[in-house]
């Protein structure tokens, strides 16, 4: 799983490393959810410019959150098996103040962008994007709570809204919905990778859910929450979606659903993977349909 990769032999600078610290898979992601969130919204359609600017700052937002998040569990990291190659966590990259300032120089240079292009909405959700995955889930509620995610999955919806106000600052109800839909994705997408992990979390004394009440428990809640976000992933047929969106909706809501069923009955790491890459092929379809049924 883990994207950071060793040094290039041939330079000695630790190019893949220093890649491998901003998440940018993950970024890429982000990035489509925020493209989607335009692709829903009412208002005029970007300038080429406009639309470059807009995913070159989510992007660059949301890779200097990932590297906060880096640099910040610098100190856990290692004790986990899936994060224990990471820069930070072996030494590769020094774990020092100048990357502070990259980090947040990278992050108020995306903002600024998004406001001077776009509007100040847009920069707002840019920013609030990362600072509730950086701070709110990172610093405040990851070692603390159990609802770290619930809280910090607001991080996605905010890249939805990043997108649709960056057309119309008047955010209209589809994007809102989609904004739900994306609060309501997270915690199953996570809490599943979280019981594959789960004595990495219990070794880092993270409070993941299922760290605290069981895999059992966490199986059967992420069901619940499955089915409470494919119910509201129809939400946006209600506000002027159609077909296309709703095929999209139906095989990744059915998908995740059956991936989620198999979990609960047969709870392993191998069951628990499967559910989590589910969410993503879920959440894939969902955007994909989502802008594909707003163009037509
Ligand atoms: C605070 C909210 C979130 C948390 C805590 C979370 C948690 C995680 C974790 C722990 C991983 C495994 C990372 C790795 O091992 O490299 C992961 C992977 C991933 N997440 Fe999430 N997630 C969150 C929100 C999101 C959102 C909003 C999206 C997309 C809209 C997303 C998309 C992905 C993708 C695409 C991967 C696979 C990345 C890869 O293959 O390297 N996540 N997530
Ligand atoms: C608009 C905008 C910029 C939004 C940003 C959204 C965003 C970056 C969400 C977090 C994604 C993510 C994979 C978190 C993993 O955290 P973790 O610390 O649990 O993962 P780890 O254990 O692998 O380090």
């Amino acid at each position: 799983m883990e994207s950071t990769l060793p040094p290039n032999k041939s330079t000695g600078f630790p190019f893949r490393a220093i890649m491998g610290v901003f998440k940018l898979r993950i970024g890429v992601v982000i990035t489509f959810t925020a493209l989607a969130g335009l692709s829903v919204s009412a208002g005029p359609s970007l300038s080429l410019a406009q639309l470059i600017i807009l995913t070159l700052a989510v992007l660059v937002s949301s890779a200097s959150a990932g590297a906060f998040n880096q640099y910040y569990e610098h100190d856990i990291d290692p004790l986990m098996s899936r994060t224990s190659k990471r820069p930070f966590a072996t030494g590769e990259i020094k774990h020092g103040p100048i990357w502070l300032l990259i980090i947040f120089g990278l992050m108020a240079l995306s903002v600024a962008a998004a406001w001077l292009a776009l509007n100040a909405w847009a920069a707002m959700f840019t920013f609030l994007g990362a600072f509730f995955y950086a701070i709110v889930y990172t610093v405040w509620l990851k070692r603390r709570t159990w609802l770290n995610i619930v809280f910090g999955g607001l991080a996605g919806s905010w890249a939805v809204l990043a997108g649709a106000t960056a057309a119309d600052p008047q955010v209209g109800a589809v994007p809102l919905a989609l904004a739900f839909v994306l609060f309501l994705w997270t915690p199953p997408h996570f809490w599943s990778l979280a019981i594959a992990f789960r004595e990495d979390y219990a070794a880092a004394g993270v409070p993941m859910l299922p760290v605290v009440v069981g895999d059992k428990r966490a199986a059967q809640t992420i069901f619940a929450s499955t089915l409470a976000l494919v119910a509201a992933s129809f939400l946006p047929l209600a506000f002027g979606l159609g077909a296309i969106y709703f095929a999209g909706a139906a095989v990744g809501g059915a998908l995740f659903i059956q991936k989620a069923w198999r979990l609960m009955r047969n709870t392993n790491r191998e069951t628990a993977m499967t559910c989590f890459h589910a969410s993503l092929a879920q959440l894939t379809l969902v955007l994909t349909a989502a802008i594909i049924d707003a163009r037509f």
